[in-house]
């Protein structure tokens, strides 16, 4: 008999019987995953591993190794833990890179519960809850709209009432840090043994939420250092357990989760498309003679509004695209 405390859970019999197929390899949770070494969860403990030669061998694309999140069958040896078997996913999270859909990248498995986090004030944009609200259902994952900030929330905006109108399905929840019904709401759908991630823009509260939920996460996320051929890796937890039992997968994948091109080409299409034959090249559809944009929106063909949204949209793209270089750079500079 395998014992591990993932048995404990009673959410899904299904995973469990499956992994009793591969008696007596262990039952572990992969919790972080850095070029080709992976950290593990087994028993409570955290340790390394790596995958086996037979699944390196027989890997065609990214889906065929581990993610964050995976459930995955172990052998423990004295010094070496070896992950043999993936267990059937019932959700993947995975981000396209723009132009190239063969190079999709997966951010997270097993996810029950996407939490869609949004500030009730700053930065609300419908189109960007729509967006996720369909990458959540296409990644097998429940999506919950969770609203931040409703201490500094003006109804005068109706923002709440808008978020109804397109929340199709989805469970709305109010968060505030400050007043009543502070995390209350939130609480009452986290249950143990399910896997959650939030996603939303930076700044929303993500952190104050997962901060909140796991109680004592600062001392978890001490780094794990690892020497790979004279290189210093650095892995810590990405899949943190919370004071209820429940799991939160939360990597820096999941932070960029945010909007690439593709998404801006496909959301709004009709200003992409109007814009290619705007006379310049470089029109950025505000006062320039022959603007096809300005023209649509003069014959009523498209609304102010909406162009506004699109160029908020690039302004963040643009954003998100700087921190992810410094980003980007600093893990470089860090690697040396
Ligand atoms: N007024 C108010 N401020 C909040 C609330 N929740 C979070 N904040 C503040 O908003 C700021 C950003 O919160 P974070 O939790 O760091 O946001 P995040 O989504 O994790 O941001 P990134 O790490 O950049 O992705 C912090 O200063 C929080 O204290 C809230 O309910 N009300
Ligand atoms: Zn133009």
């Amino acid at each position: 008999m395998v014992e591990t405390h993932l048995e404990n859970v009673s959410f899904n019999i299904e995973r469990l019987k499956e992994s009793k197929a591969y008696d007596p390899l262990k039952l572990a949770r992969v919790i972080n995953q850095q070029r080709g070494i992976y950290l593990v969860d087994l028993d409570h403990e955290i340790i390394h591993a790596k995958v086996s030669g037979k699944m390196m061998h027989q890997a065609t694309d990214v889906m065929d190794f581990p993610s964050v999140g995976d459930y995955v069958m172990v052998e423990q040896n004295q010094d070496t833990t070896i992950i043999h078997h993936i267990l059937k996913r019932n959700s993947i999270l995975e981000r396209k890179s723009a132009g190239k859909t063969a190079d999709a990248q997966v951010i997270a498995t097993n996810i029950d519960y996407i939490l869609i986090c949004m500030s009730l004030n700053e930065n609300f944009s419908l189109r960007r809850l729509e967006r996720y609200l369909s990458i959540s259902w296409m990644s097998g994952a429940i999506p919950v709209i969770v609203l931040t900030k409703f201490d500094l929330y003006n109804p005068a905006t109706r923002n709440l009432e808008l978020v109804y109108s397109v929340s199709s399905g989805a469970d709305v929840i109010i968060t505030s840090e400050l007043i009543e019904p502070y995390y209350n709401e939130l609480e009452t759908i986290i249950k143990k043994g399910m896997t959650y991630a939030l996603i939303g823009s930076s700044g929303v509260g993500k952190s104050t939420i997962i901060n909140h939920l796991i109680g004592t996460r600062v001392t978890e996320t001490k780094d794990i250092g690892y020497k790979d051929r004279g290189r210093h890796v650095t892995t810590s937890r990405e899949l943190f357990e919370t004071k209820e039992h429940a799991y939160i997968i939360d990597t820096p994948g999941m932070r960029e989760l945010q909007l690439d091109d593709v998404d801006l080409a496909s959301t709004f299409d009709d200003i992409e498309a109007l814009g290619k034959s705007c006379k310049f090249n470089d029109c950025k559809h505000e006062k320039e003679p022959g603007c096809k944009v300005i023209e649509a929106i003069q014959n009523g063909i498209i609304t102010k509004e909406r162009l506004k949204s699109y160029k908020t949209l690039l302004k963040e793209y643009a954003y998100q695209k700087r921190r992810q270089k410094q980003k980007e750079r600093k893990l470089m500079k860090a690697s040396k």
